[in-house]
């Protein structure tokens, strides 16, 4: 059968205080050695990768994204987009806060990937790496440049290049990323 490009993992978040003190209840559980996920009494999914409440950044990065970035590094592209409803969980896994005040083995998806590569930008010599990072937020379809927070919204777009490589496009600068 051909490999599917796209994996999907389901995280569980563990209650918060806040919720466990309004008396929320647990309505989804793993099953033991599967990938599968059951909802309320009986509703079963399967994911390429499931991981439960005690689950640890370090499983998370290394399960899913560490072999994405060996990919990149041999020149494949990679992607990974988080994806839930509000306070499911997303900010924290991908890593989105401040990465001063957030302890090593809390740190999420992006500084552990950015070290990593940068690690292995260091140590191949003879490989001649460009790296450029651009930071977008999408709000009610609306972009913003969180590098260059005084762009007007106005003027971002995200377009596609003749290659098909999907960039921010500022008409300000007129550059590509
Ligand atoms: N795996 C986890 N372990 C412990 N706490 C977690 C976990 N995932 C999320 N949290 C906590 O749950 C709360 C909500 O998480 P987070 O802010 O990451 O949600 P979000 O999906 O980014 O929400 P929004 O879409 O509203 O920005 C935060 O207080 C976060 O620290």
């Amino acid at each position: 059968m051909e490999e599917i490009p796209i994996k999907v993992a389901v995280r569980i978040r563990p209650l918060l205080s806040k919720e466990i003190l309004h008396n929320h209840q647990v309505c989804v559980r793993l099953v033991p050695n599967t990938q599968q996920v059951i909802i309320g009494k009986d509703r079963v999914f399967t994911f390429d990768f499931v991981f439960g409440k005690n689950s640890t950044q370090d499983e998370v990065y290394t399960t899913c994204i560490k072999p994405l970035v060996v990919s990149l590094i041999e020149g494949y592209n990679a992607t990974v987009f988080a994806y839930g409803q509000t306070g499911s969980g997303k900010t924290y896994t991908i890593g989105g806060g401040h990465i001063a005040s957030v302890a090593e083995d809390e740190k999420g998806i992006i500084p552990r990937a950015i070290q990593e590569l940068f690690q292995s930008i260091s140590e191949n010599h003879n490989i001649d790496f460009n790296v450029k990072v651009s930071y977008i937020e999408v709000y009610k379809e609306e972009l913003r440049d969180l590098l260059e927070l005084d762009t007007s919204m106005k003027d971002l777009h995200i377009r596609e290049d003749e290659k098909g490589n999907t960039g921010r496009e500022a008409y300000l600068n007129s550059m590509i990323y």
